[in-house]
Order: structure tokens, then C-alpha cells, then sequence
């Protein structure tokens, strides 16, 4: 599979158009994206709020490759989602996205340092030692780096997490609700990992949050409601503070 390293730079890392899904609940299929269309940049934190169902983890879902749309476009880094085999998907995921999800997903049976260096080894590529043991570092978890995940808070569990999905420098990062299972003060520390790494990297986000605090430090908020994307431009830039989220969510009875 050719994989573009950089998108032309005027070409969104990651580019959503009219894009359908739908969930078969019993017999009757519920549709929950409904024409969504979203861009985000190289360098860009994009923040989606929606109430609870609404559908925000069937988009990443839909984003990552791990859900087939019904219809519409998904372009990561230029390429065609849909144009690609299942097999091009997962190479793309495994080597451009890095994923964090709410309830960490880390390997049981793996200590913290081998579930850092996970991406590689099932990409069947030699491990990056240094890489690794720079994010170990970043993520101040160098003294839980040989504990297993049965050893460790979630909040720990979470930053591990973090280290996986943004060791192989990833060039779209997609956050499901990251600060959803840890304390408010080791949430702070994983939104300012995360944007810090999103600035050294220049890697594009998606971040779904609940949380108007986190969303106050994405570039953008978008809302979701009835399977579509509100764009707001109010909330864009320097007025997104956690103010204008809380406001924005009030007016629209999320
Ligand atoms: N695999 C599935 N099969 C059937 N229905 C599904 C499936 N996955 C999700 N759904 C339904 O699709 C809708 C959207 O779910 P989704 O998890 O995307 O919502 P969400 O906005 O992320 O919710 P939350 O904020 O609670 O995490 C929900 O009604 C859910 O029950």
C-alpha cells in the first residue's frame, strides 16, 4: 500500500464528506450519521460534543477504518477509505492513526513499556526503542513501565495509553472521551499531553469529549446532533474557552 508521509498542505489530514451509517437495532435499522462532513488540518485540535447515543464514537469509528459507512467519503491523509482493502485500512490505522480510547484498551498480559511499543510489533516492524522510551518519559510513567495494566490506576492505565497511540508519531490522532475514566487533576495532564504532542507533531485530533473544559482546548467544537455536524464559528479559535462550550451547549439543550 503507498501511504503519502504529508498531505499537500493545503489538503485536510482528515476529510469527511456526506457521510451515512446506520446501526440495525433488531429488525430496524436506526440511521445515526446522516450527512456528516468534517475537516481538520495538520496541526488542528477538533472537539465533537453531542448528547449520549448521538453517534460521535460511530464516526471514529467509521474515521479509524474499524466501521464501514453506508455511503459518503473518508479521506485520511488523501487516501480513500472506501478505495482501500480491508488489509490497506488496517496499515493505514496502524501506521498513521494513533487511537485513545475511554477505557484504554491496553493488553493485559503486556507490561506498560510493551504495550508502548505494541504498534510496532504488530506492524512487524523493529521497535523504536528511543521513541519508546522518550513518550515513557513524557508521560512521567517510567516507574510503571515493567507493571502490568492489573498494577496500575486508570488514570496510569490512560497514559500508557496516550504513549501508544502517539509513539510512532501519528498523523491524525482520534480521542474518544480520553479524560472520561481518570480523576479531574490526571485529565488535565492527559489534554495538555495531548496537546503538546499535537504541537510537536503537527499531527491533526479528533477529540469527542463531554467535557467543556477539554473541549476549551481544541481549535474547534463541533456539535452532533440528529446524525449531523453543527459548525460553529463562533467556537472556533480564541473564543473557544469553557465558558462559550458550557454557553453553546446550554442554547443547544445538549
Ligand atoms: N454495533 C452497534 N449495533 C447496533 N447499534 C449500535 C452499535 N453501535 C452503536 N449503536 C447505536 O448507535 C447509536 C450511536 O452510538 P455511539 O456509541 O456512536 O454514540 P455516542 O454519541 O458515542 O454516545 P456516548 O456519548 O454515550 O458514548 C446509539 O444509539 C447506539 O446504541
Amino acid at each position: 500500500m503507498s501511504t503519502p508521509s504529508t498531505p499537500a498542505s493545503d489538503e485536510a489530514v482528515l476529510r469527511v464528506r456526506n457521510l451515512h451509517k446506520s446501526h440495525a437495532l433488531g429488525a430496524t435499522p436506526i440511521e445515526v450519521l446522516r450527512g456528516v462532513d468534517l475537516d481538520i488540518h495538520a496541526g488542528e485540535m477538533c472537539a465533537i460534543m453531542g448528547p449520549s447515543g448521538v453517534g460521535k464514537s460511530t464516526l471514529l469509528s467509521c474515521v479509524a477504518g474499524l466501521e464501514s459507512p453506508d455511503r459518503g467519503e473518508i479521506r485520511v491523509l488523501g487516501e480513500d477509505m472506501a478505495a482501500l482493502d480491508e488489509h490497506g485500512r488496517t496499515l493505514l490505522r496502524r501506521r498513521r492513526v494513533g487511537i485513545v480510547y475511554q477505557f484504554f484498551n491496553l493488553v493485559p498480559t503486556l507490561t506498560g513499556y510493551e504495550n508502548i511499543v505494541l504498534p510496532y510489533l504488530i506492524d512487524g516492524a523493529a521497535p523504536d526503542h528511543d521513541a519508546a522510551s522518550r513518550m515513557l518519559d513524557r508521560v512521567g510513567m517510567r516507574a510503571r513501565a515493567e507493571h502490568l495494566p492489573s498494577q496500575m490506576s486508570g488514570g496510569e492505565m490512560q497514559l500508557i495509553s496516550i504513549a501508544r497511540a502517539l509513539v510512532r508519531r501519528p498523523a491524525l490522532v482520534l480521542a474518544d472521551e480520553p479524560t472520561g475514566n481518570v480523576n479531574v487533576a490526571t485529565g488535565r495532564r492527559i489534554m495538555a499531553l495531548l496537546a503538546d504532542a499535537l504541537r510537536d507533531a503537527g499531527s491533526a485530533m479528533l477529540l469527542v469529549t463531554h467535557n467543556a473544559e477539554d473541549a476549551a482546548r481544541a481549535h474547534r467544537v463541533v456539535f452532533m446532533r440528529d446524525g449531523l455536524l453543527l459548525h460553529d464559528a463562533a467556537l472556533a479559535g480564541p473564543a473557544v474557552t469553557s465558558a462559550a462550550v458550557h454557553d453553546r451547549l446550554k442554547e443547544l439543550g445538549i
